[in-house]
């Protein structure tokens, strides 16, 4: 066991306990934060060398904003883990937070990780990427383990835009699914669904490789083929003919793909980039088409190649 480091974790939601269990598992010193808690955020993060935020998107901007009128060394390592795009700019919440803390070190954790299974110690494996590779190393140490495998990257764009937009392809896959469309319908839509993430990544900046990694690829594989998936049940009880105010009534947590369909789309048409898929969800989720007049409208697009 290495040293053991103190590790302030901001959000005592789903992904934020998972996390806290495992850094906790491995010896370190973990302080919890959650608005509802007694300790203050000064309190929590008051000598931590690694601050990571697990609070949903809606939270990031607050809690940035919070800690930046605090004293915290200029050695602290921000780690964010959510997984999600800013409704006001389309910044991703690690631009958000290099922005609010432009000496400190900012690393984007993110891969398949269904917080459930790791709650259960099913075995799984992440990403860290930073443009500091220290940064990204030191997290790497306090998080891994015999259950938990963790990577490194260098695009820290790549790594948080494919967890970001494979939940856009979870709500899809839930159509799917939930329409019993069978298994080649499927594998046609993420294999697209994987293009859209690529060409709007791409043109965003990140690279195309990071994409087909365990962030991109992995994590759409997870998310878009597990009932543990809450962007996937949004898909799964639409297509069942639930209303969206029913299905987030009875949700447990954050189905971050709802708000990320809108920014997204937003962003690709100010861009002119096509995202045929991203633009059913988004109007399924507006009400404006029904599961299989989204379907149709898919299958019926344009011929084209490959
Ligand atoms: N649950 C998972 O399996 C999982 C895995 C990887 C990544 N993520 C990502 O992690 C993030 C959190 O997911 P979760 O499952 O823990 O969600 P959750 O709904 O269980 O928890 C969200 C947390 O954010 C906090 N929060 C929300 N708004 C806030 C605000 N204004 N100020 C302070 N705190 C605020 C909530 O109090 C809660 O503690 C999401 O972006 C999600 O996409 C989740
Ligand atoms: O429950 P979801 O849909 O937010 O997915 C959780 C994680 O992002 C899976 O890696």
């Amino acid at each position: 066991m290495t040293h053991p480091k103190s590790v302030a974790i901001l959000g005592a939601g789903a992904w934020g306990t998972a996390l806290a269990t495992l850094a906790k598992t491995n010896g370190h010193q973990v302080r919890m934060w959650s608005r509802q808690g007694s300790q203050t955020l000064a309190e929590i993060v008051q000598g931590a060398d690694v601050v990571l935020s697990a609070v949903s998107m809606k939270g990031v901007r607050a809690v940035t904003s919070q800690l930046q009128s605090l004293a915290i060394s200029p050695e602290t390592i921000f780690v964010t883990a959510t997984k999600g795009l800013d409704p006001q700019t389309t910044c991703t919440p690690s631009q958000i937070w290099q922005e609010t803390f432009p000496n400190h070190p900012v690393v984007v954790l993110s891969g398949p990780n269904l917080s459930k299974e790791i709650q259960q110690e099913l075995p799984a494996a992440t990403v860290v990427a930073s443009s500091v590779m220290a940064a990204a190393e030191f997290v790497q140490v306090i998080f891994s383990s015999d259950r938990f495998r963790v990577y490194t990257n260098c695009d820290i764009l790549g790594v948080e835009l494919g967890g970001t937009l494979k939940n856009v392809m979870a709500i899809a896959a839930g159509v799917c699914d939930g329409l019993h469309l069978g298994t080649n319908a499927k594998a046609a839509l993420l294999t697209r669904g994987l293009t859209e993430m690529v060409r709007i990544g791409v043109h965003w900046g990140a690279k195309l490789e990071t994409f087909y990694g365990l962030s991109g690829l992995g994590d759409l594989l997870a998310t878009c083929n597990s009932p543990l998936s809450r962007n996937y049940q949004v898909g799964y009880q639409l297509a069942l003919g639930k209303t969206l105010a029913e299905i987030l009534a009875h949700i447990e947590g954050t189905a971050e793909g709802i708000n990320t369909t809108q920014v997204l789309l937003r962003r690709a048409r100010q861009q002119n980039i096509p995202m045929p898929i991203t633009e059913e969800v988004y109007r399924l989720l507006e009400g404006e088409v029904t599961p299989r007049q989204a379907l149709l409208e898919l299958m019926l697009r344009d011929m084209k190649p490959e």
